[in-house]
């Protein structure tokens, strides 16, 4: 089937390529001429592993196209919103500026009666009660609008846009409506239909809430672990063995229970905000009061984390040159929204130090988006006469790190292991003094 996706950013760019790559024949639209032209050439705008080569051979077939006309939708069955819902400037809530402005662009183009079966589709995080409001909108061009939020994770995100743990279809209350999207979606998605993927049929208050529910909870997850982690550093604990050993718990499980320098990117901290926020709209806040201290407890980890860097240097930044290791928010990514180890690299700065930094692959996006800092080419580079070392992104070159290598490079032998993420007997075999966040 004809497929248009909006917004061509981190979420659009996989969706498509993806949606391309299962036989769909797609147009990918966004108003930034350089993302359109570097993707119409096979090029990814951003690091994602796997993306480049299924992006490059659905460019190839011709299956997959970008544009900035959004007259070239105007065949497509399903219109895809992916544009971004970022936090305000002056508050909490989501900016749905983006999104606004997409379904302006989509009515001035479509029909206004549509002779053929379309429906749009939302895949953008957004405030509940935003697919409704949408819905007013189409109405009148007989076009019904189906939530259906996208769960990837960066580094992961061909993989999840192919194989998710679930689909979630937020369907319109009007019967004929909803037929008309639940089967356009399941054409759509067929494939992964039929790799029993399962698929959760709901109304669009549910589908939405799901999105951000899902999101609160990985956050408070973490943010659970990292409270653990100053009661483990209060107490001579350790809370990696702690999260092992609660994990075994199935209802626990796991995953997500990483302690450290806290959640970044360009979802987890500005959705639980933005939900807190629709909750104060609707009367409701005291129901989310909770996940003000999950956002609180994962900002004071980044000063924890500094806290810890003047403890181990004898209570002074100031003079001092810092080997920052990672920009990302998380490995195999080159995202740097609201990412901890950006904050932290600023706040030592800001407190004195020089930071020189290195990052695998967001050295690039970091130059551009902080001219100011100070970036490697190499990891040696960065270590090079520090006065400590900081782990803050955990890239498996930097755990696989053997610390006799960067021994002689380095002024004094201190590294802060922001992600827990390093092997601490052997740093210290290697003469260096390990500090973790709640771990000995
Ligand atoms: N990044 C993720 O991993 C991820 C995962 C799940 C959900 N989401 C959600 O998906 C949405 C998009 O996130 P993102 O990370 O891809 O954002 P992004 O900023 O990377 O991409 C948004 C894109 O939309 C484009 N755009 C803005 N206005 C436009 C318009 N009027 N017409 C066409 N294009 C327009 C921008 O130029 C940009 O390329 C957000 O709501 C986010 O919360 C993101
Ligand atoms: O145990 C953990 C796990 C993660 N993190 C941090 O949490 C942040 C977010 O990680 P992750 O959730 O893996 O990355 P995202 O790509 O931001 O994905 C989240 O946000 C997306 C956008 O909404 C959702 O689609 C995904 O399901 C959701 O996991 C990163 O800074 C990680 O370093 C930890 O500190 N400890």
């Amino acid at each position: 089937m004809k497929i248009s996706v909006i917004g061509v950013g981190y979420l659009g760019a996989v969706h498509a390529t993806c949606m391309a790559d299962i036989g769909h024949s797609v147009i990918g639209v966004d108003t930034d001429a350089d993302k359109v032209a570097r993707l119409n050439t096979g090029k990814p705008t951003f690091y994602e592993p796997e993306l480049e080569p299924i992006l490059k051979r659905n460019i190839e077939n011709g299956r997959l196209r970008f544009t900035q006309d959004m007259t070239e939708v105007v065949d497509c069955d399903l219109h895809f919103i992916a544009v971004g819902t970022p936090q305000v400037a002056d508050g909490n809530a989501a900016d749905m500026r983006y999104v606004d402005a997409v379904v302006e662009s989509l009515l001035a183009v479509l029909p206004a009666q549509s002779e053929r079966s379309i429906a749009v589709v939302g895949k953008s995080t957004v405030p509940v009660g935003t697919a409704a409001r949408l819905q007013e909108r189409f109405a009148g061009h007989g076009i019904p609008v189906v939530w259906n939020p996208e769960f990837l994770r960066e580094g992961f995100a061909v993989k999840d846009t192919l194989r998710p743990d679930r689909i979630v279809y937020g369907l319109p209350d009007d019967v004929e409506d909803a037929d008309t999207a639940r089967t356009l979606l399941d054409e759509c998605y067929a494939d992964l239909l039929a790799a029993k993927i399962p698929k959760v049929e709901t109304d669009f208050a549910t589908a939405e809430l799901v999105k951000v529910a899902a999101n609160a909870f990985l956050a408070t997850k973490i943010s659970f672990i990292n409270a653990m982690s100053v009661l483990t550093d209060a107490t001579g604990g350790d809370v990696k063995k702690l999260a092992e050993a609660i994990g075994y718990d199935d209802r626990i499980g796991k995953k997500f229970l990483r302690a450290g320098i806290g959640f970044g990117g360009g979802c987890l901290p500005k959705d639980i905000r933005a939900f807190m926020s629709r909750a104060d709209e609707l009367g409701h806040g005291d129901a989310l009061a909770f996940l003000h201290d999950v956002d609180d407890i994962n900002t004071r980890q980044r000063e924890r984390a500094v806290e810890k860097l003047r403890e181990a240097l004898g209570g002074e930044l100031s003079g001092k040159k810092i080997g920052v290791l990672g920009a990302a928010f998380k490995p195999d990514s080159d995202d740097i929204r609201d990412s901890p180890a950006v904050d932290i690299a600023g706040r030592v700065e800001h407190a004195g130090a020089t930071v020189v930094t290195y990052d695998p692959k967001a050295g690039e996006v970091l130059q551009k988006f902080k001219p100011e800092r100070v970036i490697a080419v190499s990891l040696e580079d960065a270590v090079r006469d520090a006065d400590a070392v900081m782990v803050l992104t955990e890239w498996k070159v930097f755990q696989d790190l053997d610390p006799s290598s960067i021994s002689d490079l380095v002024n004094t032998r201190i590294v802060i292991d922001g992600r827990n993420c390093l092997d601490p007997k052997r740093w210290r075999d290697a003469g260096w003094t390990y500090v973790g966040m709640g771990r000995k």
